[in-house]
């Protein structure tokens, strides 16, 4: 096998809480991931003719050296198992980039389990995962994939029943949001209200989907929403246009909705995309290997 081509998925945190700041600077959270079928598609391709990672790409806000984030993947993989071969990473971004859907940490987890085969490296997801923590909070979830509920700093998961085909609109404003400043920003002494964690997973498992959209809560809304007004008007429209819920994802901007149905969906998703360049209808994904 010399190439290997992956779905690099989004996802949603469908709630997030902040319990506490750690001494690294980093903070304790507890929140429920969810995939999405929005997905860059990664190619790798194998080189043996020389040592170097080659970024090849057309999406022009990603850096194409050691800055990307696939680069840094591949790096860790070839220093930590000491492999003198080279790669060439292929990366087709649909995902928007700084957005909150975790595209970054996605590739980079396409990166890990796409050389672990390549390679014939035969690490468990529990090996890939260890790694993927040194790169991003969030990419043992992508390794993991499907839904979960995340604590530690992200990378304690738990798997659970996630959303099926479950149809969703994403709006990302024209803004983009640091993660580390948003962190930084949050205020853990103001924080009003915080997501009821199991009374959200009940709801998933017994596929409630009102009931699970009219308690989503992301404690980050607070310190984004605050910063830019655009977040609380894009939510109004989702409600406006029959969302049964919708909420900002992760560190924002990006803001989603849930829709009962296919229509109800498209229907805002016409109207959104007018108002908002960067939307798109997704599905809720929950079953099958990262890489089928
Ligand atoms: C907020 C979330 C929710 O899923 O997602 P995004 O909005 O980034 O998609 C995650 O917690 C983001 O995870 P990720 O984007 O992988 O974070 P990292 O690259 O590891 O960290 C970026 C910066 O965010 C802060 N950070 C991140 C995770 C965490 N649990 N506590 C933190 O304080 C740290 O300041 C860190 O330097
Ligand atoms: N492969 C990559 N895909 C997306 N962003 C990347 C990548 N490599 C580095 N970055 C940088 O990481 C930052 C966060 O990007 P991203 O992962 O899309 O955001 P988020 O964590 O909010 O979901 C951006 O500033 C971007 O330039």
């Amino acid at each position: 096998m010399s190439r290997i081509q992956l779905k690099s998925r989004a996802k949603i945190n469908l709630s997030l809480d902040v319990l506490g700041k750690r001494s690294d600077g980093y903070h304790e959270v507890e929140m429920i991931m969810q995939q999405v079928n929005l997905y860059d598609t990664i190619t790798l391709v194998d080189r043996r003719d020389r040592e170097t990672i080659e970024i090849i790409t057309d999406c022009e806000y990603i850096p194409k050296n050691n800055g990307n984030i696939a680069y840094k993947a591949a790096a860790l993989i070839k220093e930590t198992l000491n492999i003198p071969w080279g790669i060439d990473i292929m990366i087709e971004k649909h995902i928007p980039v700084a957005a909150g859907l975790a595209g970054g940490s996605s590739n980079a987890a396409a990166v890990l389990v796409g050389l672990n085969k390549l390679w014939q490296l035969k690490l468990t997801t529990e090996d890939l995962m260890r790694l993927g923590v040194k790169i991003g909070a969030d990419v043992p979830f992508c390794i993991m994939g499907n839904a979960a509920v995340a604590e530690g700093i992200g990378e304690k998961l738990t798997a659970v029943k996630g959303l099926e085909n479950i149809w969703m609109v994403l709006a990302k404003p024209s803004i983009s949001v640091s993660t580390a400043e948003v962190y930084t920003q949050l205020d853990l002494s103001k924080i009003e209200k915080r997501p009821d964690t199991q009374k959200l997973l009940k709801a998933m498992e017994l596929g409630e989907l009102y009931t699970l959209s009219q308690n989503m809560v992301n404690v980050l809304e607070t310190v984004t929403e605050k910063k830019y007004p655009i977040i609380r008007q894009l939510k109004k429209k989702m409600i406006e246009y029959h969302a049964v819920g919708s909420m900002m994802s992760g560190s924002g901007p990006t803001v989603f909705g849930i829709f009962k149905t296919y229509e109800k969906a498209k229907a805002a998703y016409r109207n959104l995309k007018i108002i908002n360049k960067q939307t798109y209808m997704v599905q809720s994904y929950s079953k099958g290997n990262r890489d089928e």
